[in-house]
């Protein structure tokens, strides 16, 4: 018998992740892999047993889950990975469609707060898999796609002017959304406390598995800890070394804030009561 851990297989966890594998024994684990919105929906319906999960999905059905408390994907200003890009000042995206990613559940609506009660923007949300591929004005990209995108058009701007913007250069996307706004950024400005993206939950009703429960917790904050020491080593071996220099991806994880403390919470308190405010549908 396994504990079923989710696995999002982005660079925000990818620290926690191979210091799990590398310094601990796994043997009685079996990692899922998925995108976000995927996990919320294995949790919740007990494919998995524990994951990083949208912090939404803890607040749409809090009697199903224990917080795995102490951890979190969190930020208190920039995250880096959460990006609105647009083609004009998001004071002018009323009446607009910003088209998001599929694999989010809170940025999305995160991002509906900052349009509705921050901005008092009235736009239409379109859900997308390739929201960067549908031509619109604004889209909400998350994870390794925002860090991708945002890392080819920082490589865009650099080369300036000597790109032609109306020819595809190999893989590079033409750069035409030159706003880019960092939703935890925004968030922290207007309200001065961390936002919680994603929180570690358990399923309340794993009876059999609590002691298997219970030496993950120790190896998860275990990982977490040596992580954080080991950020120039981890990032030698990160996936992101295609796109982004060690350098980079390290100032990238020292964005994230991985705790979970009663500032967080109030932050969380704060997102769920904004997220009635705006009518949000859970
Ligand atoms: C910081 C991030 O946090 C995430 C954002 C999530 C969401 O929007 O639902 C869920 C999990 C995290 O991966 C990111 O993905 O870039």
């Amino acid at each position: 018998m396994k504990l079923r851990i989710g696995k999002i297989p982005y660079a925000n966890l990818f620290p926690i992740f191979y210091m799990l594998e590398k310094k601990c024994d796994c043997s009685t684990y079996e990692f899922v892999e998925g995108v976000p919105s995927l996990l919320n929906k294995m949790i919740r319906d007990g494919k998995i047993d524990v994951s990083p999960s949208s912090s939404i999905e803890y607040i749409r059905n809090p009697f199903l889950y224990q917080i795995i408390e102490g951890n979190s994907i969190s930020s208190r200003g920039p995250i880096g990975s959460i990006f609105l890009f647009t083609k004009k000042d998001i004071h002018e995206l009323n009446g607009n469609i910003v088209y998001v990613s599929s694999q989010s559940e809170t940025s999305v609506a995160l991002l509906n707060i900052i349009l509705k009660k921050f901005y008092d923007i009235q736009c239409g949300i379109q859900v997308s898999q390739r929201p960067e591929d549908s031509g619109a004005d604004a889209f909400l990209l998350i994870g390794d796609d925002a860090l991708r995108y945002k890392a080819i058009s920082n490589r865009q701007e650099a080369i300036g002017k000597n790109i032609d913007k109306h020819t595809i250069h190999g893989q590079l996307p033409i750069v035409s959304h030159q706003f880019v706004y960092d939703l935890g950024e925004i968030w922290y400005e207007k309200t001065g406390l961390p936002f919680v993206f994603a929180l570690w939950i358990a399923r309340k009703d794993m009876f059999d598995k609590r002691e298997i429960l219970n030496k993950f917790i120790k190896d998860l904050n275990k990982a977490k800890e040596i992580a954080s020491k080991n950020l120039y080593e981890i990032a030698r071996h990160s996936p992101m070394k295609e796109f982004m220099s060690e350098k980079e991806i390290v100032s990238y994880w020292r964005l994230i804030d991985y705790d979970l403390k009663a500032e967080h919470k109030k932050g969380l308190k704060l997102f769920e009561r904004y997220l009635k405010e705006v009518d949000h549908v859970l």
